[in-house]
């Protein structure tokens, strides 16, 4: 696990832990011993460091922080102060990233080198921990405090450049890095160590610890409200400025045997790895990611050049990809061509892209009024208005016009999906793609794949959805499939609670707290009452009711009195100056509770005969997201996810669930199932004829065994056959 070599008088030491060298027991074991049959070795005059394959260490194994191994001897604060007392020098050679415990081995290295695109980071925030193998201790004795702070609280990688600029690296090298290693090693193995051992340095910037602390303490506070390690990372850099390193990396191991334990650290590497496992897709038959090979796909069109289809152009160009955009008339065409400049534009502005590179990216569009256009591309995305019979006849027209093996997608949000393909010859090759808003900068990519698709269209697609930087999650076809459909639930007990006794602030509070960025009824102002006043419409009329007759709609979950009267008052939501909550003007962001709603909802309880009760923050909370986890593992029952994992990366990634909780599914694992499946029950009796009550079989049956099935076990448990 970590290869060990001499090169005339240079100790080559390789980690082999393929592929991204995680430091697991064996690598560390393997560094350790490596280091110290180099010291013995009186032939070897030098030690160079470095990793095997595509990267150097990218850090602690994350899984063995379950396991308990990461603490087993040689532990990696062990490891790096075996590397930094020994008697010769030691170089790091960086190549690709080196990152955690990757960048600890190598502050405890003598000598830092790297590549031209070497990166470099402690991203331990992201996964709930801290660089507990000395890097709060000697990050900051080699590059001062302020920048420590910022490197270790945001988790954000730094480039060779601003790694040699710090004082990181000491050098940058172009060539084979590990060649460039042997020879620096060379240059320096006369000199001196002392003043190389970073833990014996003093930090720089150490007169200006306090205000520097107090002051990264109320922005992390600020930022990341309630997560313990951003807190934890800064307490620990107080200490590396005000102690000796022996006694700093006492607190840093402490602060990091508390994080490690926490169910927040837990949640976030469950995260970690539930994002990686999304694009590793199965489907009924056994054909996987793993077996079927995806078509090339060189060039795509996009059907629609709204806010949604401009954003999924973007996404393509910005992969490389030459992409079409098609529109109806020439006004809407000017709108999106406007729109995609528009922002390429801000992005040079605030220098996240060059003119050159914006202008060079926007030559790979193609605007175009003619579907004819459209008879080369691999891939089209429709991206028109949510509206069945209008997609049917897109689809129509785009099966007469591309070639046979190109492949259909649509943007839709809710809609069937084998219904849109009906309306080819092709159903074997078309897909849903659903996008969220904006395309161009969110990750999620729920892929839909109706009854006819064939494994292969499954391929290409995810292919294609990492190409342009999604994660993609492949789901099965149902109405809203797995996002808008827990989304239903949820913002129909949110409206419900306003009937019974709660005001819109008072309900989006408590989702706030818990996490979700906004709550239902400020999201019911930002997307506009109109809109979901006429997707009830839609529904209704799909399912042969009238929505304007309470009889019709209550049964079915879509009688919404309150929205009805705010949207027949014109109050539309934020575009409007007015909606569940007021705002300064149209279009203004903050959301002020207004009086004359609560007037609203009190006069319509008075019409209706309704007691209004005082709503505790307990019952807002669990109406509104048990009812959501129930109907996430319906979807999991009925096999329209595949995995508890792809339900919660639907919700990080799509809809702002608190990473630090996992998502729904792993929270619903975290409250117990036999509670949550007890609480459920109990609103399914005070509910009865609210459908989404109605307790998930697969969440019941889980919540009757005797131990609790970890979740990565629940699919065994869920009767019915997959629906992907
Ligand atoms: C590196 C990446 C940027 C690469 O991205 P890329 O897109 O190329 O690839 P993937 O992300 O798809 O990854 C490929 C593959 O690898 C898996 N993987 C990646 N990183 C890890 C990892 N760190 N561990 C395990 N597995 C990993 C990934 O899952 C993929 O697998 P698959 O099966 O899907 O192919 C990107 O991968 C990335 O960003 N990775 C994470 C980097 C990271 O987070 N690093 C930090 C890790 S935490 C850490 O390093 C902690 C250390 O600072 C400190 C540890 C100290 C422990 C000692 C504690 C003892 C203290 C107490 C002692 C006192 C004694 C007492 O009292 O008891």
């Amino acid at each position: 696990m970590a290869d060990y070599r001499k090169q005339g008088d240079v100790a080559v030491l390789h980690a082999n832990n393929p592929p991204v060298n995680a430091l697991s027991y064996h690598v560390r074991q393997g560094l350790y011993d490596g280091i110290e049959a180099a010291e013995k070795d009186p032939s070897v005059k030098c030690i160079v460091i470095c990793g095997k394959g595509k990267t150097f260490p990218v850090g602690a194994d994350i899984r063995e922080f379950a396991s308990g191994s990461a603490k087993k001897f040689p532990n990696l604060i062990e490891v790096c102060d075996k590397i930094e007392a020994c008697t010769k020098p030691v170089v790091a050679a960086i190549h690709g990233f080196a990152l955690g415990g990757g960048l600890e081995i190598s502050l405890g290295c003598h000598y830092r080198i790297g590549g031209t695109s070497c990166k470099v980071g402690f991203p331990e925030v992201n996964i709930g921990v801290l660089p507990g193998a000395g890097g709060t201790q000697r990050l900051p004795r080699v590059i001062g405090l302020k920048p420590s702070l910022d490197i270790i609280t945001s988790g954000c990688h730094v480039g060779a450049k601003e790694a040699l600029k710090l004082g990181i690296l000491d050098k940058i090298v172009q060539g084979d890095v590990v060649t460039e290693g042997i020879k620096f090693a060379k240059s320096v193995q006369n000199q001196p160590l002392h003043g190389r051992r970073v833990s014996t340095m003093a930090v720089p910037d150490v007169s200006q610890a306090n205000a520097l602390c107090n002051s990264a303490m109320a922005e992390v506070k600020r930022k990341s409200s309630g997560l313990l390690a951003p807190v934890a990372c800064v307490k620990s850099l107080r200490v590396a400025a005000q102690t000796p390193y022996k006694d700093g990396i006492k607190i840093e191991s402490a602060l990091m045997l508390q994080l490690m334990t926490s169910g927040q650290a837990k949640a976030l590497q469950y995260a970690f790895f539930a994002e990686r496992l999304a694009s590793k897709w199965q489907v009924p038959g056994g054909a996987s990611h793993a077996t079927v090979t995806p078509r090339p796909v060189k060039s795509c069109a996009v059907v629609g050049g709204g806010y949604m289809g401009s954003g999924i152009v973007m996404c393509i160009l910005n992969a490389g990809l030459p992409c079409i955009l098609v529109e109806a008339n020439q006004k809407f065409l000017d709108r999106g061509i406007k729109m995609i400049q528009g922002l390429y534009a801000g992005s040079v502005k605030l220098g996240k892209m060059s003119e050159q590179d914006a202008k060079k990216t926007l030559s790979l569009l193609k605007p175009t009024l003619r579907y004819e256009d459209l008879k080369d591309v691999d891939v089209v995305i429709e991206a028109v208005f949510e509206d069945m019979k209008l997609k049917q006849e897109v689809f129509g027209k785009l099966d007469k016009v591309c070639k046979k093996d190109a492949l259909l997608c649509s943007n839709t949000s809710t809609l069937n999906i084998d219904k849109i393909a009906s309306a080819t010859r092709r159903p074997d090759r078309v897909m849903g793609m659903h996008f969220f808003a904006p395309a161009y900068y969110m990750k999620l990519l729920e892929n839909i794949r109706g009854a006819e698709t064939s494994p292969q269209t499954v391929a290409t697609v995810t292919q294609l959805s990492v190409k342009i930087g999604k994660v993609p999650v492949l789901v099965g076809n149902c109405h809203g499939f797995v996002g808008n459909r827990m989304m239903a639930p949820y913002t129909t007990e949110a409206q419900r609670l306003l009937e019974e006794g709660a005001y819109p602030h008072q309900v989006d509070q408590v989702i706030e707290e818990f996490g979700i960025p906004i709550g239902p009824l400020k999201v019911g102002d930002l997307t506009g009452l109109d809109v979901s006043w006429k997707i009830t419409r839609e529904v209704s009329r799909m399912l042969g009711l009238d929505h304007t007759k309470r009889e019709d709609v209550e049964p079915f979950g879509l009688y919404f009195p309150v929205r009805n009267a705010l949207y027949e008052k014109g109050r539309l939501g934020r575009k409007t100056g007015a909606g569940f909550y007021k705002y300064e003007k149209a279009g203004s962001k903050v959301a002020i509770p207004d009086p004359l709603v609560m007037d609203i909802i009190d006069h319509h309880c008075r019409e209706e005969g309704i007691d209004r009760r005082r709503i505790p923050p307990q019952e807002i909370y669990e109406r509104c997201l048990y009812s959501l986890i129930n109907e996430g593992f319906k979807t999991l029952e009925e096999g329209i996810a595949a995995r508890p994992e792809d339900v919660d990366i639907i919700w990080l990634l799509g809809y702002g669930w608190p990473r630090y909780t996992g998502g729904p599914m792993h929270f619903a694992s975290q409250i117990g199932l036999r509670r949550l499946y007890g609480r459920i029950e109990y609103y399914h009796n005070k509910y009865p004829d609210r459908d989404h009550w109605t307790p998930s079989r697969l969440l019941k049956t889980l919540s009757q065994q005797e131990h609790p099935v970890p979740l990565a076990q629940w699919g065994q448990f869920a009767s019915t056959t997959s629906r992907l």
